[in-house]
């Protein structure tokens, strides 16, 4: 983390420019007020316009230098911050997506978006408020006292005096009295963006359970702390302001009372009095921003700690292993395979044994909380398994990265996300560069060819955020027409036709088994249609197996699957 938050070398080196651009800023506004005090002291005196000449250069000089400066430092400085912000973001995606799906569950997603967006924003402020104005500071500071230490040794203790109060002594107590301010906006802010991501989630649901002026009430309230907190931190952003100028000011005044008496015994120029005074007081512009600099670094620090929260987990999987699994034909075998969420939780699955040799047609049936879709997260690998054996073609699943085992495994999912893009995007993200043939066959597979052809845009209708603009049923068959496209030699769909009418079901299910082919298939589901051409059934109950063997056997058997499927078919009937 501080290795990405230091940057690549390019930022460092436009952070060192911007730094040095900066000095010369604070320097170029030294050299515009020295010059501007000895042309107005000098000018009193009434002497010949040549005389001025040089000042008047100068005057012009350091106002354009100092332009120019500054317009250079704000463009270097910003430009190295959000190069720096955009690696950060960049690399906690990285970080995120190993965790997904086994550590995120306890992560409100509002929040997630709050430390992805709003916190790795709130570090801009530790380049921009903190690091480079102490940079600078350091910088402009050291060299004003050494140059006064030889041009004016009876100035350069008290500069460095004045100096050391305003840019260490005051920002130390403003760090105190602001550090609540600046963690409680940060938190509030969170608390704030997350109620509203929810809210904006579960729009549809709050208006039909009439809760809207409920979460409204609360989104208020989120607003009214992270106001509250804000105020808190202007007092203190205003405090240190004031007491920084202060500060300047009476180092002003005792830099007049200082030089007064060299003045009156003739050791100093008359017209060096203002040259001296202006020139203090404009190298205090780099120290000016030191005590707010307490404020932004509790306030970065806030937000790196909420964003060090996350990125520092360790992944439910450890990631290392071999990148990619055999090509062609792929073969898992489970022998007493036993899984718990965590260590002091009642095991899920216990004694798992089955094997799925390439071709099979699997089918996991059983009650809501059995643990078929537990059993499919383990041989994706979302999770390790505590007990027995998991193998990938003769090898331990947990010898190969998670992500080759998914890159091989084709999968719908029960909560499957769409992007907001057309339909055509969200089915080409299996396989970017599908033919429109293989496309078209995807969407047939999936009976979407109907429902595409109705629509005025056809493939490129938007499907709206998570596919609001479709309907559920819909939606399942745009995740069934990605999967059937991706070229993977294992298919494991889970509810695949979820929100299908019973005759849509019979004929998606028929084109799935149909277009298999030599894949092997997991079909995980409830509605027991089609499971006539399965090889094998697993039945789950309790995360155990309860019975096991092929759709006839099962029924001979009259135990739980056929209460199942007898069930079910009296429901049809009645229906
Ligand atoms: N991430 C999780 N952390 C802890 N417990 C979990 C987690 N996911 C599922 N469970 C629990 O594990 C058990 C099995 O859940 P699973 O989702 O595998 O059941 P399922 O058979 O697929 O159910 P359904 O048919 O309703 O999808 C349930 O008791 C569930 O509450």
């Amino acid at each position: 983390m501080y290795k990405i938050l230091a940057g690549s070398h390019r930022t460092l080196l436009l952070a060192a420019a911007a730094c040095l651009i900066g000095s010369f800023t604070v320097y170029a506004n030294v050299g515009l007020l020295a010059a501007s005090a000895w042309l107005i002291s000098a000018a009193a005196l009434h002497p010949s316009v040549a005389e001025l000449s040089v000042a008047i250069v100068g005057v012009r000089f350091f106002g354009l230098a100092r332009a120019i400066c500054r317009y250079g430092e704000r463009y270097t400085s910003h430009d190295a911050t959000f190069r720096l912000l955009a690696d950060i973001r960049v690399w906690l995606y990285t970080r995120l997506e190993p965790l997904a799906p086994a550590n995120l569950p306890g992560v409100a997603k509002g929040d997630l978006f709050s430390r992805l967006v709003a916190d790795v924003e709130t570090l801009q402020f530790f380049y921009l408020r903190a690091a480079f104005p102490v940079a600078i500071a350091v910088v402009v500071a050291v060299t004003t006292v050494g140059l006064l230490a030889w041009l004016a040794p009876w100035l350069a203790w008290p500069v460095a005096g004045a100096f050391l109060l305003t840019g260490c002594v005051l920002p130390i107590g403003i760090s105190r009295l602001g550090r609540e301010a600046g963690q409680g906006v940060v938190e509030a802010r969170a608390k704030l963006n997350g109620s509203l991501a929810d809210s904006l989630e579960g729009l549809t649901e709050l208006a039909a359970l009439g809760r809207s002026e409920r979460q409204a009430a609360c989104i208020a309230a989120a607003n009214a702390e992270l106001t509250a907190c804000q105020e808190r931190a202007n007092v203190v952003a205003s405090l240190s302001d004031a007491l920084g100028t202060l500060g300047m000011n009476l180092t002003v005044i005792a830099v007049i009372i200082l030089a007064g008496p060299l003045v009156a015994a003739g050791q100093l120029e008359g017209v060096y009095l203002a040259v001296v005074a202006l020139a203090v007081q404009a190298s205090f512009e780099a120290i000016l921003p030191l005590p707010a600099v307490a404020y932004y670094l509790q306030e970065s620090n806030a937000a790196f700690a909420r964003i060090a929260a996350i990125t520092g987990q360790q992944p439910a999987v450890n990631a290392a292993g071999i990148p990619a699994v055999p090509s062609g034909p792929l073969e898992f075998s489970v022998n007493r395979l036993s899984f718990s969420y965590s260590p002091d939780s009642p095991p899920v699955l216990s004694n798992i044994t089955f094997s799925l040799p390439p071709g099979k047609r699997l089918a996991i049936v059983g009650a809501s909380g059995a643990g078929k879709s537990t059993l499919a997260g383990l041989l994706l690998r979302f999770w390790d398994y505590d007990r027995g054996s998991l193998l990938l073609n003769g090898r331990d699943i947990r010898g190969y990265e998670p992500a080759a085992i998914r890159r091989a495994v084709s999968v719908v999912s029960q909560d499957t996300y769409l992007f907001n893009a057309t339909i055509r995007d969200n089915i080409l993200i299996a396989k970017p560069d599908a033919a429109p043939a293989e496309l078209n066959q995807a969407v047939a597979g999936a009976m979407l060819t109907d429902f595409i052809e109705r629509l005025p845009r056809g493939l490129d209708t938007l499907t709206g955020q998570n596919g609001l603009a479709v309907s559920g049923g819909e939606r399942q068959r745009i995740a069934l027409a990605r999967a059937l496209l991706k070229p993977a030699p294992v298919w494991l769909l889970d509810e695949p036709t979820a929100g299908l009418d019973a005759q849509a079901e019979a004929v998606v299910m028929s084109h799935i088994l149909r277009s298999a082919g030599t894949r092997s298939l997991v079909l995980i589901t409830h509605r027991l249609v089609g499971l006539e051409t399965m090889d094998e059934i697993l039945v789950l109950a309790d995360g155990q197996i309860a019975e096991q063997g092929a759709f006839a056997d099962l029924l001979k058997k009259k135990g739980l699957f056929y209460q199942m499927w007898a069930l079910q078919g009296d429901l049809l009937n009645i229906s």
